[in-house]
Protein backbone atom coordinates (compact mmCIF):
# COMPACT_ATOMS: atom_id res chain seq x y z
CA UNK A 1 0.00 0.00 0.00
CA UNK A 2 1.19 3.49 -0.76
CA UNK A 3 2.50 5.32 2.54
CA UNK A 4 -0.16 7.59 3.06
CA UNK A 5 1.60 10.66 4.36
CA UNK A 6 4.82 10.48 2.05
CA UNK A 7 3.87 13.30 -0.43
CA UNK A 8 3.08 15.80 2.51
CA UNK A 9 6.66 14.50 4.12
CA UNK A 10 8.57 14.65 0.59
CA UNK A 11 6.47 18.49 0.09
CA UNK A 12 6.79 19.91 3.65
CA UNK A 13 10.16 19.78 3.23
CA UNK A 14 10.69 21.64 0.18
CA UNK A 15 8.42 24.35 1.63
CA UNK A 16 10.56 24.34 4.72
CA UNK A 17 13.69 24.82 2.59
CA UNK A 18 11.76 27.89 0.61
CA UNK A 19 10.96 29.35 4.28
CA UNK A 20 14.49 29.34 5.09
CA UNK A 21 15.48 31.39 2.15
CA UNK A 22 13.13 33.90 2.61
CA UNK A 23 14.32 34.03 6.00
CA UNK A 24 17.45 34.58 5.06
CA UNK A 25 16.88 37.25 2.26
CA UNK A 26 14.87 39.16 4.74
CA UNK A 27 17.64 38.84 7.59
CA UNK A 28 19.51 41.13 4.80
CA UNK A 29 17.22 44.17 4.82
CA UNK A 30 15.40 46.20 7.03
CA UNK A 31 13.87 44.07 9.60
CA UNK A 32 10.22 45.66 11.32
CA UNK A 33 10.26 44.40 15.13
CA UNK A 34 6.70 44.29 16.64
CA UNK A 35 5.95 43.06 20.03
CA UNK A 36 2.65 40.31 21.12
CA UNK A 37 2.31 39.02 24.92
CA UNK A 38 5.09 41.15 26.15
CA UNK A 39 8.03 44.20 25.58
CA UNK A 40 10.26 40.48 24.50
CA UNK A 41 7.89 38.98 23.08
CA UNK A 42 8.83 39.58 19.20
CA UNK A 43 7.66 39.12 15.56
CA UNK A 44 8.61 40.70 12.77
CA UNK A 45 6.83 41.12 9.03
CA UNK A 46 8.95 37.84 8.03
CA UNK A 47 7.41 36.08 10.49
CA UNK A 48 3.81 36.62 9.28
CA UNK A 49 5.06 36.82 5.68
CA UNK A 50 6.70 33.74 5.66
CA UNK A 51 3.86 31.55 7.70
CA UNK A 52 1.62 32.66 4.83
CA UNK A 53 3.83 31.46 2.21
CA UNK A 54 4.20 28.07 3.83
CA UNK A 55 0.02 27.63 4.52
CA UNK A 56 -0.43 28.62 0.91
CA UNK A 57 1.89 26.45 -0.58
CA UNK A 58 0.12 24.00 1.89
CA UNK A 59 -3.44 24.66 0.43
CA UNK A 60 -2.17 24.64 -2.85
CA UNK A 61 -0.65 21.63 -3.10
CA UNK A 62 -3.31 19.50 -1.05
CA UNK A 63 -6.55 21.82 -1.61
CA UNK A 64 -8.60 24.27 0.68
CA UNK A 65 -10.18 22.75 3.17
CA UNK A 66 -8.56 18.99 3.39
CA UNK A 67 -6.36 19.87 6.27
CA UNK A 68 -6.62 21.85 9.10
CA UNK A 69 -3.26 24.40 10.44
CA UNK A 70 -2.15 25.63 13.80
CA UNK A 71 0.17 28.16 12.94
CA UNK A 72 2.04 30.73 15.39
CA UNK A 73 0.68 33.52 14.06
CA UNK A 74 -2.35 33.13 12.69
CA UNK A 75 -3.03 31.75 16.48
CA UNK A 76 -1.29 35.37 17.69
CA UNK A 77 -3.91 36.78 14.98
CA UNK A 78 -6.74 34.95 16.82
CA UNK A 79 -7.49 31.49 15.28
CA UNK A 80 -7.78 28.75 16.87
CA UNK A 81 -5.58 26.81 18.88
CA UNK A 82 -6.91 23.30 19.19
CA UNK A 83 -5.78 19.92 17.78
CA UNK A 84 -8.68 17.53 16.32
CA UNK A 85 -8.11 14.34 14.67
CA UNK A 86 -8.10 15.48 11.41
CA UNK A 87 -4.78 15.62 9.11
CA UNK A 88 -3.44 19.10 11.08
CA UNK A 89 0.28 21.22 10.14
CA UNK A 90 1.73 22.34 13.20
CA UNK A 91 3.91 25.67 12.41
CA UNK A 92 6.15 27.95 13.41
CA UNK A 93 7.26 29.83 10.58
CA UNK A 94 10.42 31.74 12.57
CA UNK A 95 11.30 29.79 15.37
CA UNK A 96 14.12 31.75 17.38
CA UNK A 97 12.63 35.58 16.19
CA UNK A 98 14.60 37.23 18.92
CA UNK A 99 17.89 35.43 18.03
CA UNK A 100 16.51 36.23 13.65
CA UNK A 101 16.10 40.25 14.81
CA UNK A 102 19.58 40.03 16.30
CA UNK A 103 21.52 38.36 13.96
CA UNK A 104 22.17 35.74 16.66
CA UNK A 105 22.89 32.70 14.24
CA UNK A 106 19.98 30.28 15.47
CA UNK A 107 16.63 30.36 13.89
CA UNK A 108 14.46 27.21 12.26
CA UNK A 109 11.53 26.96 10.58
CA UNK A 110 9.46 24.01 12.02
CA UNK A 111 6.32 21.78 10.36
CA UNK A 112 5.05 19.22 11.89
CA UNK A 113 1.62 17.00 11.19
CA UNK A 114 -0.45 15.63 13.02
CA UNK A 115 -3.36 13.01 12.17
CA UNK A 116 -5.29 11.74 14.96
CA UNK A 117 -3.87 13.96 17.12
CA UNK A 118 -0.58 11.34 16.50
CA UNK A 119 2.39 13.37 15.09
CA UNK A 120 3.28 11.39 11.79
CA UNK A 121 6.07 13.69 10.88
CA UNK A 122 8.08 16.56 11.46
CA UNK A 123 10.53 19.03 9.60
CA UNK A 124 13.20 21.34 10.90
CA UNK A 125 15.19 23.74 8.95
CA UNK A 126 17.80 25.41 10.88
CA UNK A 127 17.96 27.98 7.91
CA UNK A 128 21.17 29.78 8.43
CA UNK A 129 23.14 26.59 9.25
CA UNK A 130 21.78 25.13 6.12
CA UNK A 131 20.91 21.88 8.33
CA UNK A 132 17.86 20.34 7.69
CA UNK A 133 16.41 17.81 10.20
CA UNK A 134 13.83 15.54 9.60
CA UNK A 135 11.93 12.52 10.93
CA UNK A 136 8.99 10.50 10.01
CA UNK A 137 7.30 8.45 12.94
CA UNK A 138 8.80 4.49 12.54
CA UNK A 139 11.07 5.57 9.83
CA UNK A 140 14.50 7.45 11.80
CA UNK A 141 15.77 10.70 12.32
CA UNK A 142 17.89 12.78 9.98
CA UNK A 143 20.13 15.72 9.55
CA UNK A 144 20.81 16.89 5.53
CA UNK A 145 20.45 12.69 4.92
CA UNK A 146 22.55 11.59 7.29
CA UNK A 147 20.97 9.18 10.04
CA UNK A 148 21.55 10.97 13.53
CA UNK A 149 20.99 8.96 16.94
CA UNK A 150 20.63 10.78 20.26
CA UNK A 151 23.90 10.85 22.23
CA UNK A 152 24.93 7.68 25.01
CA UNK A 153 26.02 9.16 27.92
CA UNK A 154 24.33 8.21 31.07
CA UNK A 155 25.90 10.30 33.54
CA UNK A 156 24.88 13.63 34.66
CA UNK A 157 28.08 14.96 35.00
CA UNK A 158 28.99 14.10 32.39
CA UNK A 159 25.84 16.19 30.34
CA UNK A 160 25.39 19.77 28.60
CA UNK A 161 21.93 20.33 29.23
CA UNK A 162 19.80 23.28 27.43
CA UNK A 163 16.77 24.80 28.62
CA UNK A 164 15.50 28.57 27.66
CA UNK A 165 13.95 31.48 29.74
CA UNK A 166 11.72 32.39 27.25
CA UNK A 167 9.80 35.33 27.59
CA UNK A 168 7.63 35.76 31.13
CA UNK A 169 10.05 38.05 33.18
CA UNK A 170 7.55 38.10 36.07
CA UNK A 171 10.36 37.95 39.09
CA UNK A 172 8.91 35.10 40.46
CA UNK A 173 9.02 32.99 37.33
CA UNK A 174 12.61 34.48 36.68
CA UNK A 175 13.23 32.82 40.07
CA UNK A 176 12.13 29.46 39.27
CA UNK A 177 13.90 29.19 36.10
CA UNK A 178 17.12 30.76 37.75
CA UNK A 179 16.95 28.27 40.42
CA UNK A 180 16.88 25.47 38.42
CA UNK A 181 19.03 26.24 36.19
CA UNK A 182 21.38 27.08 39.15
CA UNK A 183 21.23 23.81 40.49
CA UNK A 184 21.68 21.46 37.32
CA UNK A 185 24.73 23.53 37.44
CA UNK A 186 26.27 22.53 40.29
CA UNK A 187 25.68 18.80 40.03
CA UNK A 188 28.01 19.40 38.56
CA UNK A 189 26.79 19.18 34.83
CA UNK A 190 30.37 20.04 32.23
CA UNK A 191 27.47 23.07 30.99
CA UNK A 192 24.12 24.79 30.21
CA UNK A 193 23.25 25.93 26.86
CA UNK A 194 20.43 27.63 24.61
CA UNK A 195 20.11 28.26 21.37
CA UNK A 196 17.04 30.81 21.57
CA UNK A 197 14.95 28.46 19.70
CA UNK A 198 13.42 25.09 20.88
CA UNK A 199 12.76 23.02 17.81
CA UNK A 200 16.67 23.84 17.54
CA UNK A 201 17.55 23.03 20.79
CA UNK A 202 15.24 19.42 20.19
CA UNK A 203 17.40 18.62 17.38
CA UNK A 204 20.55 19.06 19.16
CA UNK A 205 19.28 16.05 21.71
CA UNK A 206 18.24 14.43 18.59
CA UNK A 207 21.60 14.91 16.85
CA UNK A 208 23.43 13.95 20.28
CA UNK A 209 25.65 17.15 20.42
CA UNK A 210 23.28 17.76 24.18
CA UNK A 211 21.58 14.92 26.32
CA UNK A 212 18.62 16.87 27.52
CA UNK A 213 16.68 20.12 26.50
CA UNK A 214 13.40 21.05 29.04
CA UNK A 215 11.38 24.52 28.75
CA UNK A 216 8.07 25.69 30.58
CA UNK A 217 6.10 28.29 28.62
CA UNK A 218 7.15 27.44 24.85
CA UNK A 219 4.10 26.43 22.92
CA UNK A 220 2.96 23.25 20.88
CA UNK A 221 4.54 25.15 17.44
CA UNK A 222 8.00 25.20 18.84
CA UNK A 223 8.22 21.51 20.01
CA UNK A 224 6.12 19.31 17.35
CA UNK A 225 8.25 18.86 15.02
CA UNK A 226 11.49 18.44 17.49
CA UNK A 227 8.86 15.77 19.01
CA UNK A 228 9.38 13.27 15.94
CA UNK A 229 12.69 14.20 15.49
CA UNK A 230 13.93 13.17 18.99
CA UNK A 231 11.55 10.18 19.25
CA UNK A 232 12.97 8.73 16.14
CA UNK A 233 16.70 9.56 17.11
CA UNK A 234 15.95 7.51 19.56
CA UNK A 235 15.76 9.84 22.45
CA UNK A 236 12.04 10.36 24.92
CA UNK A 237 9.76 13.29 25.73
CA UNK A 238 8.01 13.64 29.38
CA UNK A 239 6.06 16.25 31.04
CA UNK A 240 8.84 18.31 33.27
CA UNK A 241 6.86 16.63 36.25
CA UNK A 242 7.96 13.31 35.14
CA UNK A 243 4.35 12.27 33.49
CA UNK A 244 3.38 11.52 29.84
CA UNK A 245 4.31 14.27 27.04
CA UNK A 246 1.49 16.47 26.40
CA UNK A 247 2.26 18.48 23.14
CA UNK A 248 -0.60 21.34 24.54
CA UNK A 249 0.77 21.44 27.47
CA UNK A 250 3.23 24.13 27.20
CA UNK A 251 5.43 22.42 29.29
CA UNK A 252 8.17 19.73 28.06
CA UNK A 253 11.44 17.90 28.75
CA UNK A 254 13.35 15.90 25.62
CA UNK A 255 16.49 14.02 26.59
CA UNK A 256 19.01 11.16 25.34
CA UNK A 257 17.02 8.16 28.26
CA UNK A 258 15.19 7.77 31.07
CA UNK A 259 18.44 7.93 33.71
CA UNK A 260 19.25 11.87 32.70
CA UNK A 261 15.59 12.44 31.78
CA UNK A 262 14.65 11.53 35.30
CA UNK A 263 17.77 12.84 37.29
CA UNK A 264 17.21 16.49 35.85
CA UNK A 265 13.38 16.11 36.30
CA UNK A 266 14.30 16.23 39.88
CA UNK A 267 15.55 19.43 40.00
CA UNK A 268 13.13 21.36 37.97
CA UNK A 269 11.03 23.74 39.98
CA UNK A 270 7.62 23.46 37.85
CA UNK A 271 5.08 26.93 37.63
CA UNK A 272 2.10 26.91 36.17
CA UNK A 273 1.39 27.49 32.37
CA UNK A 274 -2.26 27.86 30.42
CA UNK A 275 -2.32 25.16 27.88
CA UNK A 276 -2.45 26.22 23.97
CA UNK A 277 -5.72 24.68 23.85
CA UNK A 278 -7.58 26.12 27.18
CA UNK A 279 -10.51 27.99 25.95
CA UNK A 280 -9.72 31.03 27.60
CA UNK A 281 -6.04 31.09 26.47
CA UNK A 282 -5.01 34.33 25.21
CA UNK A 283 -1.60 33.69 23.92
CA UNK A 284 -0.79 37.43 22.97
O1 LIG B 1 8.81 32.95 19.59
P1 LIG B 1 9.68 31.97 18.86
O2 LIG B 1 10.98 32.56 18.50
O3 LIG B 1 8.94 31.34 17.69
O4 LIG B 1 9.92 30.76 19.92
C1 LIG B 1 10.88 30.83 20.95
C2 LIG B 1 11.08 29.43 21.48
O5 LIG B 1 11.57 28.61 20.45
C3 LIG B 1 12.06 29.42 22.66
O6 LIG B 1 12.23 28.12 23.17
C4 LIG B 1 11.52 30.31 23.76
O7 LIG B 1 12.41 30.29 24.84
C5 LIG B 1 11.35 31.73 23.24
O8 LIG B 1 10.80 32.51 24.26
C6 LIG B 1 10.41 31.77 22.02
O9 LIG B 1 9.11 31.42 22.41
MG1 LIG C 1 8.82 29.30 18.30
Amino acid sequence: MADQWQREYDFAEKVARKAGEEIRKAGESEIRVMTKSCTVDLVTKTDERVEKIIIGSLKQEFGEGTHCFIGEESVAKGEACILTDKPTWIIDPVDGTTNFVHGFPFVAVSIAFAVNKELEFGIVYSCLEDKMYKARKGQGAFCNDELIQVSDVKEIKKSIIISEHGVDRSPEKVNKIFSTMQKILCIPVHGLRGSGTAATNMCLVASGAVEAFFEIGIHCWDIAAGAVIVQEAGGLLLDVDGGPFDLMSRRMLSANNDVIAHRIIKEIEVFPVERDDAPTHRIY
